[in-house]
């Protein structure tokens, strides 16, 4: 798999307390990859140390290639407040942007800017939450990166600017050789923006691939109530609950559910994310990445 992501064993403290412990994770190339997880999961602190803001305080993570901070010209970061300078204007912004970027698209920042309607002269600090999110996102994009990582990029926006917004990255994708890594806590934004998923609980990725395949290999399993032992081995459970008469797995697995005891429907994406969020961290037969 080529990777433009890769941690081993990384950590990060504050203070005396952990925020990161031991996470391993790879970031394939080429896809729009979700980041999904509950808060404190780490998310926004594996996003900060892979663009070198953080240095880790154990393991190591690699961006395309090198050690995370040493490819700054080719990784566009949008930080979860989205950070933008209060007393310059959009165009001082946009000028900023060309100076320090070699790849810098301006054409494509300044239709950008006439589409959300932004006065270039107006100040960043005068500017709403959501406009102010439009402008980092657009020097993200105008940047020209390899690798595009949006720490929960559309919370800020209304409903409309932010199936706009999710369109635009999608079609920068589509244009030039983009990834993407998005942290979101929103499964719809996920599942209208990203091919791939990747799901983070205290630290430790807990399912992750391509999100057709996943759904294509997770099921939700109802019938008379069933030891999990006596499940075939392929079938890996996720998620169980009984009543007295009835059990309710909710497996993955590659091959075909024969047995007719069970009732067997599809999971959707909400459905297989919140499984994934809800259970134990530690499984009882590790699923970390489920291919075909
Ligand atoms: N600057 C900091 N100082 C101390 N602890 C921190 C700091 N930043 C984060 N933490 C702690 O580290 C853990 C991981 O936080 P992080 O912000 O990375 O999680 P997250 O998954 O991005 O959460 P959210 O979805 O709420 O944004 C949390 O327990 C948080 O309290």
């Amino acid at each position: 798999m080529n990777t433009v992501l890769q941690a081993h064993g990384l950590g990060k403290k504050y203070g005396r307390r952990w925020a990161l412990t031991d996470c391993d994770l790879e970031v394939p190339a080429g896809h729009v990859v979700g980041l999904v997880g509950p808060n404190g999961a780490g998310k926004s602190t594996l996003l900060n140390l892979a663009v070198g803001m953080l240095t880790p305080s154990a393991g190591t993570v690699e961006v395309l290639g090198a050690p995370a901070g040493a490819q700054q010209a080719k990784v566009g970061y949008v930080a979860q407040d989205t950070p933008t300078y209060a007393r310059l204007s959009i165009a001082d912004h946009l000028r900023l942007g060309r100076r320090l970027n070699p790849a810098w698209d301006e054409s494509l920042a300044q239709r950008r800017i006439q589409h959300l309607k932004l006065d270039p002269k107006q100040r960043a600090g005068k500017l709403s939450g959501g406009q102010r999110a439009q402008l980092a996102l657009t020097l993200g994009l105008a940047k020209r990166p390899e690798l595009l990582i949006l720490d929960e990029p559309v919370a800020a926006l209304d409903p409309l600017a932010r199936r706009e917004f999710l369109q635009d990255l999608m079609e920068a994708v589509a244009e030039q050789e983009l990834s993407v890594l998005l942290s979101s806590h929103l499964v719809s934004d996920v599942e209208r923006a990203c091919d791939y998923l990747i799901v983070l609980v205290d630290s430790r990725v807990q399912v992750s691939g391509e999100i057709d395949t996943l759904l294509a290999t997770h099921f939700r399993l109802t019938g008379p109530r069933r030891d999990q032992k006596d499940l075939p081995r392929d079938q890996h459970v996720v998620t169980a609950s009984h009543t007295d008469r009835q059990s309710t797995y909710l497996i993955r697995t590659g091959q075909p559910i024969l047995d007719p005891a069970w009732t067997v429907t599809q999971l959707t994406l909400e459905d297989l994310v919140l499984a994934y969020m809800g259970r134990d961290v530690q499984p009882e037969r590790p699923v970390l990445e489920v291919q075909r």
